[in-house]
């Protein structure tokens, strides 16, 4: 067995020994089995002489591997219980005719799908051709090379030019159908839900200007996004050329669209310039949520930068109150030693992160300063990996005319100190007003002494983001009883609300209020849909209401199995069935 990599804690592979430069991936997937077999041709360059290349595998079934000059060739096949892929059958899709397959190979789950130095510090290039059913379409991170026809099989064919990390490696095989949204946008998902996307999705192209604005040129060719079967574990997923995204954004009013402005970001932080080991996650998120929220301030003005800046704050307060203040892995840089990424990740290195570099800009001369910084980091790193260290130095030496400026950023109290940002930034509340006033009116209403003076005009001067927001502001406060929380659905509607932010923080609240009605409506969202966000935090809340316990683990282990690996993991935790 060989030793953990000295790189990377979350990797045996070492890279700067014997390196991959290049994949290519020769595949069949096979429906029946529930397996994708073929081989993987690896070109790798040696860096220091006289040592073996070593590869992450998981659960994978090698049967043979064979080396001429600087190609490596290895036949395997994954497992039916491949942490990264999730298997649908025909009853399980939108449509009950054909099968499904889907991947998600952050943080490290690709190698579990391929044999390869599954650490972000690599970056290969790929091609593959993949065989699947006739019938069924096959997507991947990458550019469609055309398909030919079979005799029981259609073959896709795929290149990516841009090297990417193994955990950008992404493939979907379904009945699928696409529209096209802008000229290098495409919406692709089972035709059941694509017009849907399409409206949806709509404004895909004027975002891709945006971040261009922001960021520069992007470098990928085809922007697609896939809209997943509902039990997609996350938001969305910045695969290279095509974002896979949750069916739970589709709210019908486009008011979840910035989850798209996010993974677009990616285009530019994370996916040209990435993290070199999970540790400094921050460097992926915290920079995308920067940037996303530059791109809001294009779309809809500084007020709601500003705004969404609020929300993830709370967020942030949120996560840190559920991890605990003093909880190691709500450091900024955390040690991941023995710890599986799936077990650390939450709203930190996002919100933490987006906090170091909102406070860096106001710190520096704000935006006029910064935002050619950010273009110039940007460039600078373009196609590499990085840690914080190196994004620090390149900080100090872009900004060397205002070192003493910079010398009071305590970076090693940013990197370690557990719990909340060491720095409170001033944002402009402007668009909370209205949302901290509604929510004080509820906390503060005494229905002994007070009639009921709620009504449904209460929310109408109200956007859906600024619901979300009141109903968060809610969350923070003590409990609401279940009088309240009935009174509030006679006069809101809250339960017909489509949204799902605001579905999910409404039952978190009933829940909360231990309002027995809303029971029913919590369990079927937390198995019609498998988005961890919104599933955890609710499995969560029915462990803590005691009498309801039994009933949030009988339907985890009821659904365990339509649940993706990684869900279904992280919810075990959750519900105290695992350590
Ligand atoms: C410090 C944390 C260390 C490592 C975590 C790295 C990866 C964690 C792994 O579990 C994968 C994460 C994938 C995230 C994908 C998309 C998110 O941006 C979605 C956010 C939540 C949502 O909107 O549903
Ligand atoms: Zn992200």
């Amino acid at each position: 067995m060989p030793e953990i990599s000295p790189m990377d804690p979350n990797s045996y592979s070492r890279p700067d020994q014997v390196v991959v430069k290049e994949l290519h991936l020769d595949w069949q997937v096979d429906f029946t089995r529930q397996v994708v077999a073929g081989f993987v041709l690896l070109t790798v360059e040696c860096v220091q002489e006289g040592h073996d290349l070593i590869l992450d595998t998981r659960d994978l079934v090698i049967k043979k591997s064979g080396k001429k000059t600087w190609k490596i060739k290895v036949n395997y096949e994954t497992s039916p219980t491949c942490s990264a892929l999730q298997w649908l059958s025909p009853e399980q899709t939108a449509g009950k005719r054909h099968p499904y397959v889907f991947s998600q190979c952050q943080a490290i789950h690709c190698r579990s799908l391929v044999p390869c130095q599954d650490t972000p510090a690599v970056k290969v290039k790929y091609t593959a051709e993949v065989r699947a059913p006739q019938g069924l379409t096959v997507l991947m991170s990458a550019l469609r090379e055309g398909q030919q026809e079979g005799e029981a099989h259609t073959t896709f064919k795929f290149s990516q030019p841009v090297p990417i990390p193994a955990y950008l490696l992404a493939v979907a095989v379904g009945d699928l159908e696409s529209r096209e949204v802008g000229p290098r946008s495409l919406v692709w998902s089972e035709k059941e839900f694509v017009d849907q996307a399409a409206h949806e999705f709509a404004e895909t192209e004027v975002m891709l200007k945006a971040a261009e604005e922001v960021c520069g040129p992007y470098v990928w060719g085809q922007y697609d996004l896939l809209i997943l079967p509902p039990s997609f574990p996350y938001g969305g997923m910045e695969n290279p050329c095509l974002t896979f995204v949750t069916p739970t954004l589709l709210a019908g009013d486009r008011s979840l669209a910035d989850v798209v402005i996010h993974e677009i970001s990616h285009s530019w932080t994370g996916n040209l310039v990435t993290n070199s080991q999970w540790e400094h996650f921050w460097l992926n998120e915290g920079f995308t949520m920067f940037v996303e929220r530059k791109i809001i301030s294009r779309l809809s003005g500084e007020e709601a930068r500003h705004f969404s800046a609020i929300g993830g704050w709370k967020d942030l307060a949120d996560c840190i109150r559920t991890r605990g203040e003093t909880d190691p892995l709500t450091q900024l840089v955390p040690d991941l030693n023995g710890i599986d990424p799936d077990d650390a990740f939450s709203t930190v290195p996002y919100e933490k992160g987006h906090t170091l570099l909102w406070h860096l800009e106001t710190l520096l001369g704000g935006p006029a300063q910064f935002e050619p910084f950010l273009k110039a980091y940007l460039d600078k790193f373009k196609y590499s990996s990085l840690k914080s260290g190196q994004f620090v130095e390149f900080l100090q030496e872009y900004f060397k005319g205002q070192a003493e400026v910079l010398q009071q950023v305590d970076w090693q109290a940013w990197w370690t100190t557990p719990g909340m940002p060491i720095v409170t930034p001033k944002f402009n509340d402007a668009l909370a007003i209205p949302c901290t006033a509604l929510a004080r009116r509820w906390v503060e209403w005494d229905p002994i002494t007070t009639k009921n003076p709620f009504t449904k005009e209460d929310l109408q001067a109200l956007s859906p983001i600024q619901v979300r927001a009141f109903l968060a502001l809610l969350l923070e406060e003590a409990p609401l009883t279940s009088e309240k929380v009935c009174h509030m659905e006679e006069a809101y509607g809250m339960s017909s609300r489509l949204n799902s932010e605001i579905r999910f923080r409404w039952l978190r609240l009933c829940l909360r209020a231990k309002w027995d009605e809303c029971v029913d409506a919590a369990l079927q969202f937390i198995t019609e849909q498998g988005r961890m966000k919104f599933v955890r935090p609710i499995y969560r809340d029915l462990y803590a209401w005691e009498e309801m316990r039994p009933r949030a683990v009988a339907t985890f282990e009821k659904n365990r199995s339509a649940m993706m690996h990684v869900a279904a993991y992280v919810v075990a935790k959750d519900l105290h069935l695992r350590e």
